[in-house]
């Protein structure tokens, strides 16, 4: 993809997850999503299309770092069919969005969602995205989504599971936040994510520790010098943000969870668990939000019990415990 196509699509994808009114939009789905799984679990149900969805997920994610083996048995042959069934769900959710649009958005209405806009963008030869296109973008940023989001929020869990003093703590401003709303309001409004101060320092404390999105490539595009280390020009780059992240002279005692030493402002460049400079995640402010109204939920109500607590911990592709952290909700026993 040219450089030119890469910023006129990150344009349009990333306006309908950034901003308030956007942030607004998730902000239901993500809580009404977020109550109705905790309690499921709490009964050890599964949700089974979900499930399904991850299962092809998944494979799909172990077939891009796999060697290109199309052959059967192999993660790069399994991913490929995976990715025809994540093909198959998407194409039946385009049209019946197509569909919802002829029948319900009037001419002229604001797009709503990613999916709105793509349906509605235009190049400036007036050509609009094909089928194929919107469902190749929107594989691409649940691909990218997901599982981020999803390891924060767990070891995030994790992390405050294990240090009873920050659950407190961090469990007192989500209290603090429900004495403060007005007895009529249901749910959370963005503005009360955005007084959540001590739990944004859980959650930066945990991506820093955790620096899930472990490397990413560059090309220099010219000769460069970097601390007296001259890269040339046409030479692939690798910047490995565990060495930023653990860094003692940075985080002193990097390897223990604090998320006091937030308390303090870092330098730009001392902390970049979305990425840096053209390339940054567009998804940054939606992700945050989402492990928000998650730990929101769960501080107020719930626990978590590892089966595993001994697991050990594998630090490649992803920081993850060997059993994937197998778990029981609960609900709180001290209200
Ligand atoms: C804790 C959660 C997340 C982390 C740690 C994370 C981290 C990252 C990182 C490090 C990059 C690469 C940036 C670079 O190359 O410099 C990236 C790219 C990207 N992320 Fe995220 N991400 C998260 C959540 C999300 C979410 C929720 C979405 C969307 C729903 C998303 C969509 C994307 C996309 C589309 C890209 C590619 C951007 C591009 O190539 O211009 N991410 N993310």
């Amino acid at each position: 993809m040219s450089v030119e196509e890469h910023k006129r699509l990150k344009r349009l994808t990333a306006s309908s997850i950034n901003g308030y009114e956007a942030l607004s939009v998730y902000l239901k789905y993500i809580e009404e999503n977020v109550i109705s799984s905790l309690e499921k679990w709490t009964h050890m149900e599964n949700d089974y299309v979900m499930e399904a969805l991850e299962r092809e997920y998944t494979m799909l994610n172990l077939g891009l770092r796999a060697l290109r083996i199309n052959i059967p048995g192999f993660a790069f042959h399994k991913a490929l069919k995976a990715r025809k069934v994540l093909v198959a769900i998407f194409q039946s959710i385009v049209d019946k969005r197509r569909n919802e649009r002829k029948e319900k958005l009037l001419p002229g209405q604001k797009a709503k969602d990613m999916m709105d806009s793509l349906i509605d963008a235009e190049d400036e030869n007036e050509r609009k995205l094909g089928d194929d296109e919107i469902i190749d973008i929107m594989l691409m940023y649940l691909n990218a989504g997901h599982e981020s989001s999803g390891h924060i929020t767990m070891w995030a869990t994790y992390f405050l599971q294990g240090h009873p003093k920050i659950f407190r703590k961090a469990k007192e401003e989500q209290e603090e936040i429900l004495r403060r709303r007005p007895p009529t309001q249901k749910g959370l409004k963005l503005e009360e994510v955005r007084k959540m101060e001590y739990l944004s320092k859980v959650i930066d404390e945990t991506m820093r520790l955790i620096t899930i999105a472990v490397i990413v490539f560059r090309e220099a595009k010219s000769d460069v010098n970097i601390n007296g280390y001259l890269i040339p020009k046409g030479w692939k780059a690798l910047v490995w943000f565990r060495s930023i992240h653990l860094d003692p002279e940075i985080y002193p005692n990097p390897k223990e969870f604090n998320p006091d030493r937030w308390n303090e402002v870092h330098k730009a460049g001392e902390f970049l668990p979305f990425g840096v400079g053209t390339r940054l995640c567009p998804g940054n402010d939606l992700a945050k939000l989402e492990i928000s109204v998650f730990l929101h939920h769960f501080l107020l109500n719930y626990e978590m019990e590892q089966l595993n607590p001994k697991s050990p911990v594998r630090f490649l592709p992803h920081t993850r415990p060997m059993d994937n952290c197998l778990a029981r909700i609960k609900k709180s026993s001290v209200v």
